[in-house]
C-alpha cells in the first residue's frame, strides 16, 4: 500500500516543463529527500503533488484529505498568539492537541507570544509545528530547515522521524542533511525536461519503493 505514488509525471510552471518522467511511491513510513540545483523545479513538484497545480502529464496518485504541505511562507495569523496559531490550524484539522506539538519545537515558553513578535527562526519553528496538529500522513515539505538553527534542525528531524514512526510519510525538498538515514534520495537532476536526457536517467529507482 502506497500513501503517495506518481506515475510519468511531467510538471511545469510558467508554461514551461521542468520535470518529467517521474515514477515513485511513497509507504507508510518512507521519506524521499528531493534534490536538484535552483529552479530545476522541486517546488514546481511539490506543489503539484499538494494539488495546488496540474501535472502537465502522468498522474499523483493519493488521496488529496491526507496531504500537508509546508511551503515557502509560515501561513502564520500575526495577530494570534503562537498557541492560538496552533490552537487554529488544530481545529481546522480535527482537534488534535497543541501541547506536543509545542513541545515537539521547543515553542511551550513562546507559546503566548503574538506571531508577529517572533524571530524568523521561531515563525518556522511554529510553522513546522503546524504540521503535527494537522494529523495528516503525508508530509510536503519545502526547504522546511529555512532560518532553523543546528538545535532546531534536530528538533525537526526528530519530529519527522515520529511522524514516519507512526506510519507517516514524507517529500522533503532541502539541500541540507537532515540526518535521517532511513530517507532516500532523489536527485531530480536526470528528469529534467530536456530531448534526449531520458536515457540518464537511473534505471531502478522506483524499486527502491516497490
Ligand atoms: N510564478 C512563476 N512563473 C513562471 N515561472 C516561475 C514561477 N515561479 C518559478 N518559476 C520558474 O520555474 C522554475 C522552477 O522553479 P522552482 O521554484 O520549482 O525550482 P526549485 O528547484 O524549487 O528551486 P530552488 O532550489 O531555487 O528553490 C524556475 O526556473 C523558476 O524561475
Amino acid at each position: 500500500m502506497s500513501l503517495l505514488a506518481v506515475r510519468d509525471l511531467a510538471v511545469a510552471r510558467g508554461g514551461l516543463r521542468l520535470v518529467e518522467a517521474l515514477d515513485f511511491a511513497l509507504a507508510p513510513g518512507q521519506a524521499l529527500v528531493l534534490r536538484g540545483p535552483n529552479g530545476l523545479g522541486k517546488t514546481t513538484l511539490l506543489r503539484t503533488l499538494a494539488g495546488l497545480q496540474r501535472p502537465v502529464a502522468g498522474e499523483v496518485i493519493c488521496d488529496p484529505d491526507t496531504l500537508a504541505y509546508a511551503g515557502h511562507a509560515d501561513g502564520l495569523k500575526p495577530a494570534l498568539s503562537v498557541a492560538e496559531n496552533l490552537g487554529f490550524w488544530s481545529a481546522v484539522f480535527g482537534g488534535a492537541p497543541v501541547g506536543p506539538a509545542l513541545a515537539a519545537m521547543n515553542l511551550t515558553e513562546l507559546a503566548a507570544r503574538p506571531a508577529h513578535m517572533l524571530s524568523a527562526g521561531q515563525k518556522r519553528r511554529l510553522g513546522l509545528a503546524r504540521l503535527a496538529v494537522t494529523g495528516r500522513a503525508v508530509w510536503l515539505l519545502d526547504e522546511p530547515t529555512v532560518s532553523l538553527d543546528a538545535a532546531s534542525v534536530g528538533l525537526f528531524a526528530a519530529m519527522l522521524r515520529g511522524h514516519l514512526g507512526q506510519g507517516g510519510a514524507a517529500v522533503i525538498a532541502t539541500h541540507i542533511d537532515l540526518g535521517l538515514p532511513e530517507a532516500r534520495l532523489l536527485d531530480l537532476t536526470p528528469y529534467r525536461a530536456m530531448p534526449g536526457r531520458q536515457a540518464d536517467r537511473p534505471a531502478g529507482f522506483n524499486e527502491a519503493f516497490a
